[in-house]
Order: C-alpha cells, then sequence, then structure tokens
C-alpha cells in the first residue's frame, strides 16, 4: 500500500514557462514559486536565460537562429528534469511564438504550461534593472528585445499575470492560485498565500435577473433579502433603455449608458446594411468594465454568470461566463477551471436552460432549479476558496421562471386561473433564493458591502403588437408580396424601393429608417430624415390597434436619451402600451394585435424598474438598523457604487454616483491610476456564423427575438 502511493506521489515532474520582456519579472517570480513549492517539499529547480547563457549557452548570442538554439536547449534540459520529477521553472524571454510552440510541443498537456507575464515595455523599461534597456536605447546592443528584436505577444497562453500592475507579491498569490487548478495534482502541495488583508474592502454582487421591486421589497416570507433591506439602504432601480438584459447589465458594470456603448440589444447592427444584425457578446465591450478598474488598483475578482463576459478575458481572478456562449464553448478563466466546473456543480453545469418552449413545464421547471443550484454551489465553492475583492454573479434562472410561469401566477394576467398548479412556483422560487444567499452571506466577512441588483423588472404582458404589419399599413414599409402565412421580417421580402421604415421585434421595438446614401437602397432623402422621423414617432406614439382602440406607446429617440450614440443606433425606440404588449416583427398574420407570436408567446414582459439593495455585513452582523429607501437610484450608479465601497475614485466619463447614504465620507480613497483603453486591449471577435445561428436559435426561444 505504501509502496503503491509513493508510486503515484512520484508523478509530479512539470514545466512552467515563464515567457515575457526582459524586466517583466520571470526571474523574481520564478524564485518566489520556487520558495514557496519547496516549503511544500516539492523538488523544484529554475531555468534562468541569464544563467543558462554563462555556462551551457555561453556559445550563443541573441539573433533568431541563436534564441532558437537557446531555448531549443533549455527545453530539453527542462524535459530530462521534468522527467526525474523536478518541477522546472523556466524563465527566459522566448519572444517568438514559433518557439514557443515548439516548447509546447515536447510536452504533454498534463506537465506543461505557459505563463505569460504580460508588462508594458515602458514599465520593464522603467526598471532597467540591468541597465540594459539605456544601452540599447543607445544602440549599444544590437537586437534587444522589445527594442530592436521583437516579442510577439503570446496569443494562447495558459495564465497572464499583469507584472506591470501589480506587486511580486500578488502576482505570486495568482500563480500559486493558478498552479493547483492547472495542475489537480499539485492541489494538496500548493501553499495558499493569504487571500487579501484582514482590512481590505469587498463588495459582493449577487445579480437577480429580472426580478421586480414588488417581487422582493415587503415580503416577509423573503428573510434574508428583508434583512438586507433593514440593514442597508435600497431602492428600485430604473434599467437602461431599454430595460433588458443585455445593455442593462453592460451599464451597470460600466458606468456607461447603451448609447456610449454602442449596445442596443441582443443582436446590435455592425452597419447600416440591412442583414447586419449580430448577437453580441463580451468583446463588443470596448470600454473598461468595473473590475478593470479594480484589477488596476490590484483587485482580484471572480465573476460567474454576468452578460457579455463571454469568450472569457484574462483578469486577476475567475471568470465563468454568462448564458451568450455557444452550447459547449469553454466559458471561463483561467481555462482548465473549465474541467472543475461539472464537479463543483455535482452536475453538468448549466449556461441557461435549453428547449425553453419546448419542454413541458414541470421538467422546465426542474431544469431551472437545477441550473441555480448547481451555480449557486460553484459560486459557494469559489467564494470560499479563492482570493477576492471583487465578487458578482448573475443568476438568469430567475428571468427565465418568470417568462415561463408569469401567467401562472400574476392576478392580473388574462391567462391566469386561480388554483392552478403552478400558481405558486414563483413565490417559491424567491424563497429558495433567499435561502441561497443566506448561505453566500455566511461566507462574507465583516469588511464585505453586499449588492442585491436586477436589471429590469417583469411585468403581465398581454399580447403583442405586430409592429411591421402597422408599418405596412400606414406605408411606410412595402413588401415584395405580402406572404401566405406568418414569417419572419427578413430584407428579401422587402421592397426596398418603397420603404421608408422597418422593425426588430423583441420586448420593445426597434424601428430603422431607410436613408439614401446610408442603407444600400435608402430613399429617405437625409434632408428628409427628421421630418419623416418625426412624423413615424408621432404617429407611433398614439396608434390603432387595429380593433378600434388607439394604444399609447412611447416613442424614444436615441440622440435625446444617451449621452452618446456610438455604433449603429435605430432611429426610434418604442414601447407598446408602456412595456404592456411586446413587439413582433413578424409579417403575414394581417393583425395588428396578437395574443401569440410563432415561437408561442411569453406571458411576462420586462418592467422599467429593477432593485437595489446595499447592506454592509458588518451593520448586519451588528444589528445595526438603517434601513434607507433611496428613490433615484439607476443602473448607472452601481460601478460607481462599487469603485466607492472599495475605496476608488470614480473616473472620467464613468456616468451615475455612488449610492453610499447614510454613510458617504467613510470610504478610504486611494488615487488610483484609471486604464487607459489601450491597456485593456480589447478585440471585437464576434460570435462565428455558425455560433451566431446557435446563440440567435436560444434567444428568439427566449423571446428576445
Ligand atoms: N539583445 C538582447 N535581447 C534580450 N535580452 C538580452 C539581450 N542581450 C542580453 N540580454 C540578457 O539576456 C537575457 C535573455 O536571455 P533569454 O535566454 O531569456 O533570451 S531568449 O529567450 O533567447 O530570447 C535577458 O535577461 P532577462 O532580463 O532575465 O530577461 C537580458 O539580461
Ligand atoms: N508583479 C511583479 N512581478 C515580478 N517582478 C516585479 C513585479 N513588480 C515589480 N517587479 C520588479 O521588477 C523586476 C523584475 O526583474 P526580473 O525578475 O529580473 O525580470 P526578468 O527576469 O523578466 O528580466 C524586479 O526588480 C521586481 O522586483
Amino acid at each position: 500500500m505504501r509502496k503503491a502511493e509513493k508510486h503515484v506521489q512520484t508523478h509530479m515532474g512539470k514545466v512552467i514557462w515563464f515567457t515575457g520582456l526582459s524586466g517583466s519579472g520571470k526571474s523574481t517570480l520564478a524564485r518566489m514559486v520556487k520558495e514557496a513549492l519547496e516549503s511544500e517539499c516539492l523538488s523544484v529547480t529554475i531555468l534562468d536565460g541569464d544563467s543558462l547563457r554563462k555556462g551551457l549557452n555561453r556559445d550563443l548570442g541573441f539573433s533568431s537562429a541563436d534564441r532558437a538554439e537557446n531555448i531549443r536547449r533549455a527545453a530539453e534540459v527542462a524535459k530530462m528534469l521534468c522527467e526525474t520529477n523536478y518541477i522546472v521553472l523556466a524563465a527566459f524571454i522566448t519572444p517568438f511564438r514559433s518557439l514557443r510552440a515548439a516548447v509546447r510541443g515536447l510536452f504533454r498537456h498534463e506537465e506543461y504550461a505557459e505563463i505569460f507575464l504580460d508588462c508594458p515595455l515602458a514599465v520593464c523599461e522603467s526598471r532597467d534593472c540591468k541597465n540594459l534597456y539605456s544601452r540599447a536605447r543607445k544602440g549599444e546592443i544590437p537586437e534587444f528585445t522589445g527594442i530592436s528584436s521583437p516579442f510577439e505577444v503570446p496569443e494562447n497562453p495558459d495564465f497572464v499575470v499583469r507584472t506591470g500592475q501589480v506587486s511580486p507579491q500578488d502576482a505570486l498569490r495568482q500563480i500559486l492560485n493558478y498552479l493547483p487548478i492547472r495542475f489537480p495534482d499539485l492541489k494538496r502541495h500548493t501553499p495558499r498565500i493569504p487571500v487579501s488583508r484582514p482590512s481590505q474592502p469587498k463588495v459582493a454582487v449577487i445579480g437577480l435577473d429580472c426580478a421586480p421591486p414588488s417581487m422582493v421589497f415587503g415580503r416577509p416570507d423573503l428573510p434574508v433579502l428583508q434583512s438586507l433591506v433593514k440593514h442597508g439602504i435600497s431602492g428600485k432601480m430604473r434599467s437602461t433603455d431599454p430595460p433588458i438584459t443585455v445593455p442593462a447589465w453592460t451599464t451597470m458594470t460600466t458606468g456607461k449608458d447603451p448609447g456610449e456603448l454602442g449596445l442596443y440589444g441582443f443582436r446590435n447592427r455592425i452597419g447600416y446594411g440591412y442583414d447586419s444584425l449580430v448577437t453580441v457578446n463580451g468583446s463588443h465591450v470596448t470600454v473598461p468594465r468595473v473590475w478593470d478598474y479594480l484589477e488596476e488598483a490590484g483587485y482580484s475578482s471572480i465573476l460567474v454568470g454576468i452578460p457579455q463576459t463571454y469568450p472569457p478575458k484574462p483578469h486577476n481572478g475567475i471568470t465563468v461566463a454568462d448564458f451568450l456562449a455557444p452550447d459547449g464553448s469553454r466559458i471561463t478563466y483561467p481555462d482548465e477551471f473549465f474541467e472543475e466546473l461539472d464537479r463543483l456543480a455535482q452536475g453538468e453545469y448549466m449556461i441557461d436552460v435549453n428547449n425553453f418552449r419546448v419542454l413541458e413545464k414541470s421538467a422546465l421547471l426542474k431544469n431551472i432549479y437545477t441550473m441555480v443550484e448547481r451555480r449557486f454551489k460553484v459560486v459557494e465553492h469559489l467564494i470560499s476558496t479563492q482570493p477576492w475583492n471583487f465578487f458578482m454573479m448573475v443568476e438568469i434562472g430567475l428571468d427565465r421562471l418568470h417568462h415561463a410561469f408569469w401567467g401562472y401566477c400574476a392576478p392580473d394576467h388574462g391567462d391566469y386561473v386561480p388554483g392552478n398548479p403552478y400558481e405558486t412556483v414563483i413565490p417559491d422560487f424567491y424563497r429558495f433564493l433567499d435561502q441561497w444567499i443566506a448561505r453566500l452571506l455566511l461566507r462574507f466577512d465583516d469588511e464585505t458591502t453586499v449588492l442585491v441588483v436586477s436589471d429590469h423588472g417583469a411585468r403581465s404582458a398581454v399580447g403583442g403588437f405586430c409592429v411591421n404589419e402597422w408599418l405596412i399599413q400606414n406605408g411606410f414599409l412595402k413588401l415584395k408580396e405580402y406572404p401566405s402565412e406568418e414569417v419572419p421580417l427578413t430584407p428579401d421580402l422587402i421592397d426596398w424601393s418603397q420603404t421608408r421604415a422597418w422593425s426588430e421585434g423583441g420586448y420593445y421595438a426597434r424601428v430603422f429608417m431607410n436613408v439614401k446614401d446610408r442603407e444600400p437602397y435608402g430613399i429617405v432623402e437625409p434632408h428628409e430624415y427628421n421630418a419623416v422621423r418625426n412624423e413615424l414617432c408621432s404617429v407611433l406614439q398614439c396608434c390603432c390597434n387595429g380593433n378600434g382602440m388607439n394604444i399609447r406607446n412611447r416613442v424614444l429617440k436615441p440622440g435625446e436619451i444617451y449621452r452618446d450614440c456610438r455604433n449603429f443606433p435605430p432611429d426610434l425606440m418604442v414601447y407598446f402600451d408602456d412595456l404592456g404588449l411586446r413587439s413582433i416583427g413578424t409579417v403575414g398574420s394581417n393583425t395588428l394585435l396578437r395574443k401569440r407570436n410563432i415561437s408561442g408567446m411569453d406571458a411576462a414582459n420586462h418592467d422599467f424598474h429593477g432593485i437595489f439593495i446595499r447592506t454592509r455585513m458588518s451593520d448586519l452582523r451588528n444589528g445595526r438598523v438603517v434601513d434607507e429607501t433611496v428613490d433615484d437610484i439607476s443602473c448607472l450608479d452601481v460601478t460607481p457604487t462599487i469603485l466607492g465601497e472599495l475605496g476608488l475614485p470614480v473616473p472620467d466619463g464613468v456616468g451615475g454616483k455612488p449610492i453610499a447614504f447614510p454613510n458617504p465620507g467613510t470610504s478610504n480613497c486611494h488615487s488610483k491610476k484609471i486604464p487607459s483603453m489601450a491597456n485593456t486591449n480589447f478585440r471585437q471577435e464576434g460570435f462565428t456564423s455558425e455560433e451566431e445561428e446557435i446563440v440567435k436559435k436560444r434567444l428568439i426561444d427566449l423571446g428576445y427575438l
């Protein structure tokens, strides 16, 4: 038995390859990691470019060929040491992708990790520990990496540490937290650095997608949420225009309105073509998120299920991305954490409920519970075992539940039948969430401020208004041929030479005008644009529903409600019956008012207000009653509130205000630099066309489109 155990344990060889500019911290961190692992009795050795070049590789210089030979020899030595069970910490600039690929190719996946020490050249140069950069600038050292020889940024490192932004101790902590995730057999051997200094403030945001104030406030059967209200400040929170998931959560996590973000819906126009709507993902958010500001200040984050975090980006912490990811995609950062998800969830981790419209109701309900429970289990594990200053989760299950079951539970809905078997599923589900929130609170220390927020509310929807039918009837939209059955409006159906406007459906309408020199076959002359738009606006505000009655609608011009209008805003946005009616984009039904559309319609529409609760754990634990209601909270206020609670200033350009009453002055403001767009390194990489179809189908299924 002892022998067998010994055999299993002896297979510990690993190669951890640090790549980065001279001065990025390779040698420093290799030394620190070595010391930490040796304290756990592991055999660790360092191979460092600087020292190998004094011995084994002293015949080599810095031409591309010499660097390749240098790395080849180093990697072969690393391999031999790895085979004899050493943990090898290799510190080489390794400036070319081809070199890194060759090294990786020598090892098995389970024994090799490449760690990129991402440090801006300017920072390395300012450190200039060995006085090499200044000499290289003077031309005294030829082919110097970063100055006169390239450093190709690693495209797929296993892990990234921003060593220009964090201290060596924090960088070490990140690496020691990462190693057991990447190499599970190191788990028992990796020392833990204390998670955070005891005096460090923390913020935990629990996001409940679609929770309306009426379902949360004043409900004695939700004791945990009520105690957060009693010991904190709260109020209804105005959502974004439009009040839907994508812009609302992104506004909350950036302090920018949808116009400034250039994100107007789940599917966003990326040009003025007729078929230019793409499903947005995290790469379309091109401004810093609140955790980017926090990372700049040295804080770490755990992010779970937050809309627009797919594809997950490297950061100081852990991400489990949101439901807007193609099925089966790897949704975590670090990538290896994906392997852990199902185990921690105690079942398959679900980003969303599939077959929303197809599943029989009790099966759907069961799926929603399973999904939410699994997510909370992962969250519970992460917040208890990982370091964090900022934790945020968004639970989408509540939104799904509302859309599927609202008509069974809301007495004001036309479909409601008293005593039906699903009558209490929504309030029951809030009690289930309340209990989970209690479990999370147990894990927060007294330095933590808890926010419970929702992106929008929910209300009964009695049906939908066929916006494109209305545009046809009122002479704005002309089809080549009127379809014989109800079909989605696609560009090929439209006679563009006689069309002035068309619309997208969903929870609200986005109306686009066909403008000359803007759209491919535009006919509205630019000088007529305002007149036509005003005409459309005024007739849409109060339009006949086809049954001889007028409905009052809210019609918005993007330029009047946003601080900026980036990218391609719709020309108008319309809330039919102030969101009492959804917007149906299909054509062919020959009616204006519909109870159902072709995807079968849900009984709930979104509403303008979600919830905001902010409670300090110390107040909750000490029983200090705060119980303040604030009236004018908006989604924009969430980012400033988080920054304020963590003692950071609100960067220029971030809207909203910290919701901090009654202790606005208690936070300890450091003066921290705000990250520029340059170092957030955003690349827009939307979904592939295949992924786009998968995600689009899911959105149609869920009623967003
Ligand atoms: N021309 C030029 N370019 C880059 N680096 C130079 C050069 N000349 C000398 N040095 C010193 O050599 C160290 C880098 O050696 P490496 O073996 O890591 O380089 S490489 O991976 O082969 O590119 C590097 O050490 P680190 O600062 O630890 O990276 C420098 O101190
Ligand atoms: N987060 C960090 N990680 C590693 N080193 C850092 C960090 N922040 C500052 N430093 C400093 O940067 C320098 C890095 O030098 P060194 O480890 O020799 O880099 P390299 O081996 O990449 O040339 C050291 O003086 C170290 O104290």
